[in-house]
This record gives C-alpha cells, structure tokens and sequence, in this order.
C-alpha cells in the first residue's frame, strides 16, 4: 500500500486541530496529532509519560524518536492510507528523523498563518484543560513556534510544499481556502 500524508501545521491556536477536523470528515483523511499522542501516552501511565508532562508544562519539544514511534503505531494500526499529520515536525530534528525512518515526504504542508494576539486569545479561551494552555507556557510555546518550527517551514517552502492559508478568519472561512487546496476531485463520495 502506498501511503500518502499531508501535514497540518502553524502555531500554537492557530486553528490546525479545528480544520484537521473539517479535512477529515470531507475528505476521508485519518487525523494523527502528535500532541494528541504525547497526551494520550502521558494518561496510559506510560514510562516516558512524566518526561513528556513536563516537556510539555514548559512548552519544550519532546525528543523525536518518542513522537516518531507514537505516529508510526498509530499509522500501522489504523489501515488508512491517507494520513493528516498535525503539529508535527516541530523541527528540523523531527523531520530529518522522520523522513529517515519513513522514507516518506508530504504531498503537501497546509500552513495556517495566524498573528500571535490572535492565537493567545484563543488558547486562553480553549477550554479544554490543558496544562499548557496558560499564559506562562503559551509565551514559551510561540517562542519555541518561531525558533524551531518555522524552520520547517523555510525548508518544505523551498520544495514549493507549502499551502499558506490566512487562519485569521471565521473557521469556515479557513475551511473554503482549504477546499480549494485539496481540490473537488478528493472530495469523500
Ligand atoms: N478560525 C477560527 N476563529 C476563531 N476561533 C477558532 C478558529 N479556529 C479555531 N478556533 C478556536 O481556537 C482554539 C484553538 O484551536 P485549535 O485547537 O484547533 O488550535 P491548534 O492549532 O490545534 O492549537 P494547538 O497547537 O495548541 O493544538 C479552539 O478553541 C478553537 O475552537
Ligand atoms: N511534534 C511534537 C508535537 C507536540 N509536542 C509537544 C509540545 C507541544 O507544545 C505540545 C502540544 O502540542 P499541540 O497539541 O499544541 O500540537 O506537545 C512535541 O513535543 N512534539
Ligand atoms: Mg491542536
């Protein structure tokens, strides 16, 4: 089987997990996002889990064999063969490790472009209990965001990857930008 992958990608709350949802109900995507992962390995008390709570507390990248092995599982156990990976890589270790391991690269890199004021106004607002998701750590996270991941982003753009979408937008609006980018032809039947 011939796997395909799309990366989901932007700073923290600028809206990836929201529109990762859209992707898949319309176009038959399996959602992994990384931070979905770590957080569901730190709640089966696994080894790593106490490592990876405060990896993530201080808004710090978790080492890249942990994610790497956590997407592979989950890619091998669910059977689809066309994945959104969202959050990930978060640097430029992420990917060079990932594309070593894989062999893989993406189709593509959506690339949700949100302004910082934005984006803290809506992790202040998300509600959904994270432990990251305070002031303290949402600063760490965007510095961490323009340090480590925009790198990523300078590389698959040279590669002519990236799909820059204005995420600063009402979520449907976001959502027609990224239609138009996965094309009629993709849509689920
Ligand atoms: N276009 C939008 N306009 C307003 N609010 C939005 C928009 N997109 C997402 N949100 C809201 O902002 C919050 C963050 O969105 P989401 O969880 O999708 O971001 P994320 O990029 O996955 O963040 P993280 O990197 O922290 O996982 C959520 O409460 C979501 O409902
Ligand atoms: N490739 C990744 C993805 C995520 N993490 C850690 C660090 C992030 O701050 C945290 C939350 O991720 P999010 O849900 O915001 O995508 O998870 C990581 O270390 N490596
Ligand atoms: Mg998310």
């Amino acid at each position: 089987m011939v796997i395909k992958y799309v990366i989901s990608y932007g700073g923290p709350g600028s809206g990836k997990g929201t529109q990762c949802a859209n992707i898949v109900q319309h176009f038959g995507y399996t959602h992994l996002s990384a931070g979905d992962l770590l957080r569901a390995e730190i709640k089966s008390g696994s080894e790593n889990g106490t490592m990876i709570q405060n990896m993530i507390k201080e808004g710090k990248i978790v080492p890249s064999e942990v994610t790497i092995k956590l997407l592979q599982r989950a890619m091998q156990e669910d059977g689809n063969d066309k994945f959104l990976i969202d959050g990930f890589p978060r640097n430029e270790e992420n990917r060079a490790a990932f594309e070593k391991v894989t062999g893989m690269e993406p189709a593509f890199v959506l690339f949700f472009d949100c302004p910082e004021e934005e984006m803290e106004k809506r992790l202040l607002s998300r509600n959904q209990g994270r432990e990251d998701d305070n002031i303290e750590t949402i600063r760490k996270r965007f510095k961490v965001f323009l340090e480590s991941s925009l790198p990523v982003i300078n590389h698959y753009d040279a590669k002519g990857k990236v799909r820059k979408i204005d995420a600063a937008r009402p979520i449907e609006e976001v959502f027609e930008s990224v239609k138009a980018i996965f094309g009629p032809k993709n849509e689920k039947s």
